[in-house]
């Protein structure tokens, strides 16, 4: 079963005389369990995109649909979690406070709810704040936050957006070992915004290159196709393996615009559009 179905997208976006067309023609699906990145220059339409399946926008033309229902269904039967670039906190709730909200809107028991959220915390490294307000913390410390959050229902989706754009460059990979975890665990599909290579290339199945001006997909690089294990069952030293290497630098050729680099056996790791 697919997770999401884009099928034919258009966003354009008018202000007066103004038109942006922040999306054309886009088509992409990912499949239940896969992990899916969007990496391409500031503007070309990823958190556009990432809005659309997560229906706080609507397409101009063409159709999304998230486990075979439409946008608005599936965000009212919550079948995904969402971290994006603002950690987005209520700050007069505490960190638990703030954890634990979906898992209360589920009407989940306070017992059940505080040993999830105790758990969710030892995860991304923030036991010792559980009591603590989203101001009295750094940027970064409330980006993992809303990441617990997103997690706290084991959803089988997640949709982020730059969520480790904040943070240093040693809890990034720490954050990006535990969701590759979560994943196998949960096996949630991800749809995954990233400014960074080797992120996208670490974490994802599948890496989409987009452009802007209209913002569109230019290249999708099969990670595996590079000889990398699935995404679901790296471990960090993938990051030293020559097919990473390999992979970054299809994923790099395409987003200076070459045509990526044709795999060995002729076979092309490069879906081009
Ligand atoms: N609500 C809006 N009204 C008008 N234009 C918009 C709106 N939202 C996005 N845009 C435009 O659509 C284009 C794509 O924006 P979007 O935020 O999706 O890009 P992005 O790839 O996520 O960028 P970044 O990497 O900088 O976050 C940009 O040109 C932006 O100015």
């Amino acid at each position: 079963m697919s997770a999401i179905e884009v099928r034919g997208v258009d966003r354009v976006f008018t202000r007066g005389r103004n038109r942006v067309d922040a999306l054309t023609a886009v088509d992409l699906e990912v499949r239940a369990g896969e992990f899916v990145s969007l990496i391409g220059p500031s503007g070309c339409g990823k958190s556009t995109l990432l809005r659309l399946v997560a229906d706080l926008d609507a397409p101009t033309s063409g159709a999304i649909s998230v486990f075979g229902k439409t946008t608005r269904q599936a965000r009212l039967d919550q079948d995904y979690g969402i971290a994006f670039q603002q950690a987005g906190l209520l700050p007069w709730r505490t960190v638990t406070a703030n954890v634990e909200l979906p898992l209360k809107l589920h009407g989940m028991d306070k017992a059940a709810r505080r040993a999830r959220v105790a758990e969710l915390l030892e995860l991304v490294g923030l036991s010792d704040f559980a009591k603590s307000h989203p101001d009295q913390l750094s940027g970064g410390m409330q980006q993992r936050v809303a990441i617990a959050r997103a997690l706290a229902e084991q959803p089988r989706l997640l949709l982020m957006d730059e969520p480790f754009g904040a943070l240093d460059e040693i809890t990034r990979e720490r954050m990006q070992n535990e969701l590759v975890r979560l994943c196998a665990e949960t096996g949630a599909a991800v749809l995954f915004v990233t400014h960074s290579i080797p992120e996208a290339v670490f974490l994802s199945d599948r890496v989409v290159v987009m452009s802007p001006r209209p913002g569109r997909i230019t290249g999708i690089v099969d990670i595996r196709a590079d000889g990398l294990v699935p995404a679901h069952d790296r471990a960090a030293g993938v990051r030293e393996e020559s097919g990473f290497f390999r992979a970054v630098a299809e994923v790099r050729a395409i987003l200076h615009g070459g045509s990526g680099i044709p795999a060995p056996d002729g076979a092309r790791g490069v879906d081009l559009r």
